[in-house]
């Protein structure tokens, strides 16, 4: 048995080959001579699988190591007999985490407190729902969008999107792409919408690129529009606008998803997929690959207010550090993907061990996601 990897994915060598026989390619493209005897192919969001890239060839199952699944065409691998699994809400933890890096340094910069914004979530799955539980355990107030879920009758206070847009500070999305249909996502924020914008809003992408209208947003940003943008996903990719890039406050290399935690969950998910496809269903623990985090131990002092929460978000992970490493190579051929398979190892917050001497403060860390303890100061 031959499974394709592809080779920006931790761990696969390792699980797979109790499978069969590894072989990691590159996914942007997938060398067509490698897939001629696959049985079994994994892939990462740059890799479109359809008919094109698989028709009359033998292999029998594809994973994905991701969240998203719009590069799959998921309906021709059904009628094609080809088993498929993603990996939902893998990387949703290291999204939430960019999001949090990104709204604090902005707050340092423009000198506001995040519990004076209201932030509108649009897209509440994996990604969103742990979003709004952070931001509401540090008491700040978010409005919900998510029209399938609403249609479902599931429980929550979902908005529709123009309410969020009249009252937020901040529009986070979190959608799939969906390019038609009733829940379209494709240019959800639209030049409308971003015309709407309260000044001094900040609209986050961490989803997918043409979610939001980027040419539109370029001439929102040229005409001097009163807004802070985060982009870590472009229209197109790889090939980024480099004068957006010029116009957004942080803007990085499709990586929000990119903690080791994240990457590594992916592939135990499709390796768990098709292990179960195989008849051999095994789970695998995650400490059981993971090394243990480099920078371990931090002491924290008294209650946890922002600048103290900001201080450990960002000694986990400053999203600075991928805006820059961008900027640097944005425009050369190659780059950007280049940086996303060199990607500097990042761990989440879990990762780091805080000893507070308050304990609401230790509380308040652990609801977030740190490793907190409390022991009382002597
Ligand atoms: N930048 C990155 O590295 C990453 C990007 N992503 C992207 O983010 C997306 C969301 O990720 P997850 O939360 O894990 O997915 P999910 O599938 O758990 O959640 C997506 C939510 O969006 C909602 N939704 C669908 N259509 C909508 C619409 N028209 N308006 C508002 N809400 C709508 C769904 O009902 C669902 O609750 C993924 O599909 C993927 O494309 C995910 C992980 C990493
Ligand atoms: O999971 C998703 O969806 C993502 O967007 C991934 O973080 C993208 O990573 P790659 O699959 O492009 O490496």
């Amino acid at each position: 048995m031959k499974i394709l990897v592809d080779e920006n994915m931790p761990y696969a060598r390792e699980l797979f080959s109790r499978l069969g026989d590894v072989r990691a390619v590159p996914g942007r493209p997938v060398p067509v001579e490698a897939l001629d005897d696959a049985d079994a192919l994994m892939v990462r969001s740059v890799t479109k699988v359809n008919e094109a890239l698989l028709a009359g060839k033998r292999v029998k199952f594809v994973g994905t190591a991701t969240a998203g699944t719009d590069h799959v065409d998921d309906g021709w691998l059904a009628q094609a007999g080809i088993g498929f699994s993603a990996a939902p809400g893998c990387n949703a933890i290291a999204v939430v985490e960019y999001v949090f890096s990104a709204l604090l340094m902005l707050g340092e910069r423009d000198s506001f407190a995040l519990t004076d914004r209201t932030v509108g979530i649009i897209g509440v799955g994996n990604v969103g729902g742990r979003l709004q539980k952070r931001l509401e355990a540090l008491g700040i107030r978010t409005l919900l969008c998510d029209p399938p879920r609403a249609d479902r009758g599931e429980a929550g206070d979902f908005r529709a999107l123009d309410e969020l847009v009249a009252e937020c500070d901040v529009l986070t999305f979190h959608t799939p792409l969906f390019k038609e249909g009733p829940y379209k996502t494709l240019h959800l924020a639209d030049e409308s919408l971003l015309r709407r914008l309260k000044p001094g809003a900040i609209l986050i992408n961490a989803c997918r690129g043409p979610v939001v209208d980027n040419a539109a947003l370029k001439r929102t940003l040229e005409e001097g529009h009163d807004l802070s943008v985060v982009l870590d996903v472009w229209e197109p990719e790889p090939d980024l606008d480099v004068e957006l890039l010029k116009l957004v406050d942080l803007g990085t290399a499709h990586i929000a998803g990119y903690t080791l935690e994240g990457k590594a969950r992916g592939t135990t998910q499709v390796f768990e997929a098709y292990s179960a496809f195989l008849g051999q269903p095994q789970q695998v623990a995650l400490d059981t690959l993971l090394p243990a985090p480099e920078f371990g131990r931090i002491t924290l002092h008294g209650p946890l207010d922002e600048s103290a929460l900001k201080r450990l978000v960002h000694l986990v992970y400053d999203v600075r550090r991928d805006d820059a490493l961008l900027r640097k190579v944005a425009g050369m051929p190659g780059e950007f993907d280049r940086l996303r398979k060199h990607y500097l190892e990042r761990r989440e917050w879990s990762s780091l061990y805080v000893i507070c001497d308050d304990a609401d403060a230790a509380a308040l860390l652990s609801k977030l996601g740190f490793n907190a303890v409390h022991h009382p100061a002597r």
